[in-house]
């Protein structure tokens, strides 16, 4: 296992940059140097940003700079790549030959400008805002730098108004295993009645969460030897705050978990299999089924709306969204029905001609489910997760639908839903780079998460807090659960008296603790409080209870990408639209590897759907956190950066089409379509290649991680991880390699008769591709690139999701709007049971009748 420098290194072996590195270090000591002690230009900061990713310097210096204001820098130009992978993702690379001087300026002026920003804060008169000097600092401070402290626990606790802005973890986190006997298991069904029991506390029942005793249910396993788990890990867990990040531990011992409330009809009797887990609890999950009624109302496109439109129940003002900017529009507020709006008007969606008011029954049924089990190597478990289940959410009926995870059933429901078998390894250990756990810069405030700023969910919190203080369980209804994962429960909550909806994962703190699971659980709330990017979910609080620890989330209604997979004729995703997810995931993981995280367990079943059609990739608790630093490389392939801008269909340079580049130099656009053939292109594209002088460029890739964790999923391993190596960054690109596989063939290439089979195949086996379906020369390729054993020969190794970016797979495609992009298919509320014919859905209830029975015999109850 290797150990990863946690500082930053800028690598760039021209002359060139070392004249211009060196120019620029002798304008700081002769022209730039300010000229009082506080007083810096623009131009200064640009100059100490040289200084601050200068390559020979930084590379020997410590990541952990006691001088602030270096550190600060330092900092700052490690999260300025994201920026510049952004715009990367965006097409707008530098495309003109420019010095390299002003291809820094360019990257780092607004980095400069946020400094300068920062000193004119600083300069302001402490008493000016009633706030001491020492604690604007320390503020402002905390907002550029992300903290090593170790202890998790911020410097400001949230209670101010300070934005903070997410940066780069320094560290990984540090070594830990989870040996887990045991996961959380699901209720197979459950009915949570809003009509019936209006919300007062007379009337909540107590509710269940089960968990359910799967054999096919593998956990995590622990590789490495870890430190004792203890309540200091909960402690810490939740001593993490964050402007709606609460921490109601103190609370929750006021309200108890009482204060949960969930409307229930019969009870599921309690089941009390092998290895059971009780607890008292104050959920309640039943096994009857109140009604929903439901219209569906197909969702008529009219232009994308990204996100956060349709979580929100009540009627809410119009507001326009543009396709650019919609992935800020805020069309939350619906109507008083239970679930999003299946309008994808950007104007007119939140005009839902709902049951004002009108109270909903709903029946939960179980319909569809996923295995995505853990595995532990050195020890098994039963149980099993659920896949998503989908509340929908048709105006004035609804249905909702319950996914019970059992294996069995799910074998049942071949043919119709989602039958994955595939398993998360969960080890957790430990990595390499040096790790700070207290590394959590992320925060839920909406003003440091620019594209969800206009997201009335914000609002809604901020409201309640108002009201109330601490966001706490009690301000929220359980309306369903979604699913069941390794470390806790999904539900399906409602924001009391906002008609707001969320993802409420519940976790089981001594579950957590009795499981070794903390640490995992720790990890995904770190990440996601870091995570502001269109396809990866929002997190917009995170509180707890003695008892429990819960993460509220972005509400994702669409499903999963195995579920949709498995309902596409063939099983297998057209070209188009694999294309499309998997472009999605990339620019996903581009911007996890740029905060330092490799995601480590990509397949379909961790991709959900959003009611938009787009994308979030969930699930962060196999993830590794490790150092990353931007690395500045010349480029290597001059021909690939023009090579993209030349395969553009269109040359208007005010073109917006979603898939159409807009190049930013001037070529004609039509020369390469007259010059059709591959080889003249590829000379054409070669010929300008040489007018252009190749841009350094930015990598900001964790490529130095390291970690000897035996996670992932049996089918999705990565030859090294299988091998013991060790692994970093390039597992998530062989994953990615497998993944678009999948969503191409409809099974991925390595599968064997049992998982032994599996893992011998990725080590020994070559790739090969089924005849059919017809795939293309470019995916195959591209799959190619990917799936090489060796990972540092594997595509995507060194420049990371650049590299990939390039393929000639991805030609035409504007990464920058592909979120505003029509997706392939639109959530169909139908499929998952809302607008199902009573026939029908009767139908489907009696047949899992069977499935239900099999499934309560590996029931166990755990009550939180
Ligand atoms: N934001 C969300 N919106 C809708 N459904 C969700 C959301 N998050 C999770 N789910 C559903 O809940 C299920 C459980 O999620 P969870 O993340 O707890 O477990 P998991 O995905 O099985 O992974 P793991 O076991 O590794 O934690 C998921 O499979 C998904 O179906």
């Amino acid at each position: 296992m290797d150990s990863v420098p946690s500082t930053s290194e800028i690598v760039e072996c021209t002359d060139e940059l070392d004249a211009e590195l060196k120019m620029a270090e002798y304008a700081k000591n002769h022209q730039y140097m300010p000229k009082s002690g506080n007083k810096y230009s623009i131009e200064d900061d640009i100059n100490r940003l040289f200084e601050a990713i200068d390559i020979r310097t930084s590379s020997r210096v410590s990541g952990f700079s006691s001088e602030i204001g270096r550190d600060a820098l330092r900092k700052s130009a490690m999260k300025r790549p994201v920026r510049v992978g952004s715009s990367q993702a965006s097409g707008i690379g530098i495309s003109e030959p420019v010095s390299l001087k002003q291809a820094l300026r360019g990257l780092c002026i607004s980095q400069a400008s946020e400094m300068a920003a920062m000193k004119k804060r600083l300069s302001k008169p402490a008493g000016s805002s009633g706030v001491s000097e020492a604690g604007t600092i320390k503020k402002l401070y905390r907002a550029v730098v992300v903290e090593a402290n170790g202890s998790g626990i911020p410097l400001n606790k949230g209670k101010g108004n300070l934005v903070e802005i997410s940066l780069v973890p320094e560290k990984i986190m540090s070594n830990s295993s989870d040996k887990m006997t045991e996961s959380l298991q699901v209720p197979n069904n459950e009915v949570l009645n809003q009509n019936s029991r209006p919300l007062d506390n007379a009337t909540t029942e107590k509710a269940m969460i089960t968990r359910l005793s799967s054999p096919d249910q593998i956990v995590p396993l622990v590789l490495e030897s870890e430190s004792e788990v203890s309540k200091a890990e909960l402690k810490k867990l939740n001593s993490i705050d964050s402007s709606s990040i609460n921490h109601a531990a103190e609370e929750a011992l006021e309200i108890g978990c009482s204060s949960i409330q969930v409307y229930v009809e019969n009870p599921v009797p309690h089941m009390e299999p092998k290895g059971k887990l009780h607890a008292e609890s104050s959920l309640s999950v039943s096994g009857a089924a109140g009604k929903v009624k439901s219209v569906c109302e197909t969702p008529r496109l009219i232009k994308p709306v990204f996100r956060n439109k349709s979580f929100i129940r009540k009627k809410a003002k119009h507001e326009s969204t543009s396709a650019v900017s919609s992935s800020n529009s805020c069309n939350g507020c619906l109507s008083n029905d239970l679930g999003p709006s299946t309008s994808y008007s950007d104007s007119q969606t939140q005009k839902h001609a709902s049951g004002n008011g009108r109270k909903e029954n709903m029946k939960v049924s179980s319909v569809s489910s996923s295995t995505n089990h853990s595995i532990e190597v050195n020890s098994t478990m039963e149980g099993s997760s659920f896949k998503s289940t989908l509340s929908s959410n048709c105006n004035n009926k609804s249905k909702a639908l319950l996914t019970k995870a059992d294996d069995r059933s799910r074998s049942r429901e071949k043919g119709e839903f989602s039958q994955s078998s595939k398993s998360s390894i969960g080890e957790y250990s430990c990595s390499t780079t040096t790790s700070d756990e207290s590394n959590i810069s992320g925060s839920s405030r909406s003003g440091s998460r620019p594209h969800m700023s206009k997201d009335l969910r914000w609002e809604a919190i901020r409201s309640i807090q108002k009201q109330h203080g601490n966001l706490s369980l009690r301000h929220f209804k359980l309306l369903k659960k979604l699913g069941c994962g390794d470390i806790g429960t999904v539900y399906l909550a409602e924001l009391t008296g906002t008609h707001c909806l969320f993802a409420l994962k519940v976790m089981d703190n001594d579950f957590l603790l009795s499981r070794k699971k903390m640490p995992r659980a720790q990890t995904e709330k770190e990440i996601m409080q870091m995570l502001d990017h269109p396809f990866l979910p929002t997190l917009y609080a995170y509180f707890a209870t003695e008892k429990l620890s819960c993460l509220l989330m972005e509400y994702c209604p669409g499903g999963d990408l195995h579920v949709l997979r498995q309902k596409q004729s063939g099983r297998s995703f057209s070209e188009q639209a694999a294309r499309f997810y998997v472009a999605e995931v990339l620019l996903a993981l581009e911007y996890l590897h740029m905060l330092g995280v490799v995601y480590r367990d990509l397949k379909p079943e961790n991709i959900l759907v959003r009611e938009d059609g787009h994308i979030m990739l969930t699930d962060f608790d196999l993830s590794l956190r490790c150092a990353v630093n931007p690395v500045l490389l010349k480029s290597a392939s001059p021909v690939a950066e023009p090579a993209e801008k030349m395969s553009s269909p269109c040359s208007e340079s005010s073109c917006i089409e979603p898939l159409c580049l807009n190049p930013s130099f001037q070529v004609p656009c039509f020369t390469p379509r007259l010059l059709s053939l591959a080889s003249k292109s590829r000379r054409i594209k070669s010929e300008l290649a040489t007018q252009i002088s190749p841009m350094p460029q930015v990598v900001v890739e964790p490529t130095s991680a390291r970690s000897n964790s035996f996670v992932g999923t049996h089918e999705y391993l990565a030859p090294e991880i299988i091998k013991g190596e060790g692994h970093g960054n390039a597992v998530d690109w062989w994953t990615f390699g497998i993944f678009l596989f999948e969503l191409l063939y409809g099974r991925t290439p390595f599968k064997g008769s049992g998982n032994d089979e599996t893992l011998s195949n990725v080590v020994s086996h070559s790739l090969r591709f089924p005849t059919s379906p017809i795939v293309s020369f470019h995916a195959r390729d591209l799959i190619r690139g990917l799936l090489v054993k060796e990972p540092e020969n594997r595509l995507g190794s060194v420049k990371g999701a650049a590299e990939i970016k390039q393929h000639p797979f991805f030609e035409g495609l504007n990464w920058a709007l592909i979120r505003c992009a029509i997706p392939p298919e639109m959530p169909r509320f139908c499929d998952t049971g809302i607008c199902v014919p009573t026939a029908a859905l009767q139908k489907k209830d009696s047949s899992k009748g069977e499935e239900l029975q099999c499934t309560e015999d590996h029931m166990e109850f755990d009550m939180f």
